[in-house]
Formats: structure tokens, C-alpha cells, sequence
């Protein structure tokens, strides 16, 4: 069956499932909005998927859920990405070089985006995503789970995903399931098809278990857990840790520091993840030493990459002018800075001797040290027993 034949037929079944899911939504309207979603997600028929993001990621869960033959409606602001993905089957401005499946469109119009979706993927930046979704909650259907793909440390008010989407997508009286998709997941080479291991976190483990069935494919594999907490704070601050690789890497410190670097700065994210609650399988996991191996090592890498121009000497500001991506690290590291600390109840001073690796990149990246200075520094703390 060729790739054309197989979109025919996804929308042919799509078409079959129009029953089910106004079925569903019926359901919905008689308040047993939870025994609707879980029958829904476990259904073969063909849901619709909202992807909130039209950005790398949010064009690669696309592509995911396109390939299982899910209707999937991208929501995106520009309007050229709406057109390249609806006339051209592409994303003119992230991964253009990557065809989408037919069953995959995109609109600017929230209400159109949400109207009778199964699932809401938010793929935003941290920075923008309280704003996007207050805006977008109202639209999305009571009882429908959402998804959140975003790694970081919102500056603002330093807090996660799980606590944004906590604030604004559950405070209507309708709670939806939260769920958080994360581990070593480039999405070019989700786009190229290369076989990819995430985890998806979410508090019941039913709800985790019907959205990996849905995303799972032969070159996509899911893993569950009931730790959002330790996924989400590896997924936040395992971005630090990879712009301080890549500034050694840049620095041609060699690999003997690039390596301890990187197992000194899990050691760090996994003790601030076990102090919030979060558990040390989920850190040693795909979400925490996995994201973290391809975020520090992988060439792909934006927050590699943006320490790396720190190392060879560009500045922070230059970097960030040609370069269309976004790297999470640069705030969240920001973000750390004055949480980290605050959550300990001690001074910036005190808490570097524990976690110098998460507390020295902000000063690098505002210029307050130089990339030697940091790393001279690094050297200088006192012997420690290893923990
Ligand atoms: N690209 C990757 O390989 C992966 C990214 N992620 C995470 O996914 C999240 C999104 O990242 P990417 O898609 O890579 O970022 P990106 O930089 O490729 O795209 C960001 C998108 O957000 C849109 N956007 C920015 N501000 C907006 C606003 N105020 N309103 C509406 N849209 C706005 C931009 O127009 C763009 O389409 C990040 O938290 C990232 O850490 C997670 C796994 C892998
Ligand atoms: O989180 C990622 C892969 O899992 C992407 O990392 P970068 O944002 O550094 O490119």
C-alpha cells in the first residue's frame, strides 16, 4: 500500500468515525465526560488531535499522529504556515524538507482548532504557553486530556508546565487530564522517521497508557510513568546542563570535562527532582539521563548549540539574533537562578556549593563571568563525597 493509498484510508475511516464521535460528545454533554474520553482513546476509530504550535515539535507530533491516521488540526498564528501545511503538505518554515500526511491541517482559528477534538498536544515555548493557553482554554472540550510536549522554567513566576497548565487549563470547573510527553526526541529525526523512545507522565497511568496507544508506531515508541514531576523537572533543567556542555565543547575542554560535566550536572537535576518529590528511576530514565545524553551530545541540540558559540567567544545576544529556534535553557537557567535558592531557603552563595553546574550558566549567559571563569570556578569548589 503506497503512503496515498494509506491516507485515503485513514480518512475513509476517519469519515466512518463522524458517528462515534458525536456519540462521544453527547456523552460528554451528560456529564460522564471521564468514561467518554477513556472510550474514546481506546477506540480504533479515528479521533481528532489538536496540536497547539506550529513550531519544530509541533509539526513533529503532527507528523506522528498524522502517520497512525488521527485528523489532526494544527493550530498556528501565521499564516503562511497554514497555508504551506493545507496547500503544500509542508511547514514552509520549520522542516520544510519534510512532507506531512494528508490528514494533517492547520488553521488560525482557535474555536475550528478545538471544536470536538480528543486531544489538545501543546507544543509552545514555556515562556509564551500561560499566555496561550488562557486563551485557548475556554475552547477545549470538558473532560479532554491534554498534552503538553514543553521543557522549561517558566521566568515570570518560576514555575513548570504541570503547575501552568495547572492554572490555567483545569481552573474552569471542567478538569482535563494533564499529561507531559517528554525524553531524547529531536524532531528532525522524528520527521526522518528514525526510531525514537519517549515517556509520557501523567498522575493516572490509564490516561498516560491510551495516549502512548495512540502515538505508538513501529519508529515510536512510549514508555509510562506516573512521575510528572521528575519528568518535568529533567525536561526543564536538563537544558542547562546541555548549553554547559556545549560552552566546553566550544572551549575545547576536551572530553574528559565534557563527560564529568555532564554526569555532575545529572547528579545535580536528579537532587533537585528527588527534593520535589520526584523519583530517581524517572531521572536515570528516557526523560532524564536519555534527554539529557542527546540534548549535551547530539549536534542537533539548540541549547548545545547556543553554548557552544558561547565557547568559542560570540555573545549571547548575537547568538540569539540568528537563530530561529527556540533554545529553553537560556530561560530557564535564568528562571533557576532565583528559584532554585528560594525553594532551598538559602542564599544564591550557599546553594552553588550544592549545584554549580545549574547556578553558573545564567551569569555566563548575562556576562557576568566569562566561560572561564565559570569553569575555573567549577573547579575550584571544594572536594565533595559523591552523591
Ligand atoms: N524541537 C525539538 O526537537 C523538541 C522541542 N521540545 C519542546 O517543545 C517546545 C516547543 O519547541 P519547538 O517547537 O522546537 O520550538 P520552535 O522554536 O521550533 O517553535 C516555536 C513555535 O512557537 C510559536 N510561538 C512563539 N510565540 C508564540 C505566541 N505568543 N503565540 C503563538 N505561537 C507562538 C512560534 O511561532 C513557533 O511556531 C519547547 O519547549 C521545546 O523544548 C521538546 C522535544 C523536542
Ligand atoms: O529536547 C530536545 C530533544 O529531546 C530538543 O533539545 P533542544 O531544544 O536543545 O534542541
Amino acid at each position: 500500500m503506497t503512503f496515498c493509498e494509506l491516507c485515503k484510508l485513514h480518512q475513509a475511516q476517519w469519515k466512518t468515525g463522524y458517528r462515534l464521535r458525536s456519540y462521544v460528545n453527547q456523552r460528554r454533554d451528560t456529564k460522564k465526560a471521564g468514561h467518554a474520553v477513556v472510550f474514546m482513546l481506546q477506540t480504533p476509530s479515528k479521533a481528532k488531535i489538536t496540536v497547539i504550535g506550529g513550531g519544530s515539535f509541533g509539526t513533529a507530533m503532527s507528523k506522528v499522529f498524522g502517520m497512525k491516521g488521527y485528523q489532526v488540526c494544527l493550530l498556528v498564528r501565521d499564516p503562511n504556515i497554514v497555508s504551506g501545511i493545507n496547500n503544500d503538505r509542508r511547514n514552509p518554515k520549520y522542516l520544510r524538507e519534510f512532507a506531512l500526511p494528508e490528514c494533517v491541517t492547520a488553521t488560525s482559528n482557535t474555536e475550528l482548532a478545538l471544536e470536538r477534538t480528543d486531544l489538545v498536544v501543546h507544543a509552545l515555548p514555556v515562556q509564551v504557553s500561560r499566555e496561550v493557553l488562557a486563551k485557548v482554554s475556554p475552547f477545549i472540550p470538558s473532560g479532554v486530556p491534554v498534552l503538553s510536549t514543553s521543557k522549561g522554567l517558566e521566568v515570570a513566576s518560576h514555575k513548570f508546565m504541570f503547575e501552568i497548565l495547572q492554572e490555567t487549563i483545569s481552573t474552569d470547573g471542567n478538569r482535563r487530564p494533564l499529561a507531559f510527553l517528554s525524553g531524547p526526541s529531536f524532531a528532525k529525526e522524528i520527521m526522518q522517521e528514525l526510531p525514537t523512545a519517549v515517556v509520557i507522565a501523567c498522575e493516572k497511568l490509564e490516561t498516560a497508557k491510551q495516549i502512548a496507544n495512540m502515538l505508538s508506531s513501529p519508529t515510536f515508541k512510549v514508555f509510562t510513568t506516573t512521575d510528572y514531576i521528575g519528568v518535568e523537572v529533567a525536561g526543564a533543567l536538563k537544558n542547562i546542563i546541555a548549553i554547559a556542555a556545549g560552552m566546553a565543547e566550544g572551549m575545547g575542554l576536551g572530553m574528559n570535562a565534557i563527560a564529568g560535566l555532564v554526569t555532575r550536572g545529572c547528579s545535580e537535576m536528579r537532587r533537585v527532582a528527588e527534593y520535589l518529590g520526584g523519583s530517581p528511576v524517572t531521572l536515570s530514565g528516557l526523560s532524564g539521563v536519555g534527554d539529557t545524553f542527546l540534548t549535551c551530545f547530539g549536534p542537533l541540540s539548540r541549547n548545545r548549540t547556543v553554548g557552544y558559540r558561547l565557547g568559542k567567544g560570540e555573545r549571547l545576544d548575537e547568538i540569539l539574533k540568528t537563530s530561529q529556534e527556540v533554545a529553553e535553557g537560556v530561560a530557564t537557567a535564568k528562571a533557576v537562578v532565583e528559584w532554585l535558592p528560594s525553594i532551598l531557603n538559602t542564599t544564591y552563595t550557599r546553594a552553588l556549593v550544592r549545584f554549580p553546574i545549574l547556578l553558573s550558566v545564567a551569569p555566563i549567559l548575562e556576562g557576568k563571568l566569562t566561560p572561564e571563569e565559570g569553569m575555573q570556578q567549577l573547579m575550584a569548589m571544594p572536594p565533595t563525597v559523591e552523591d
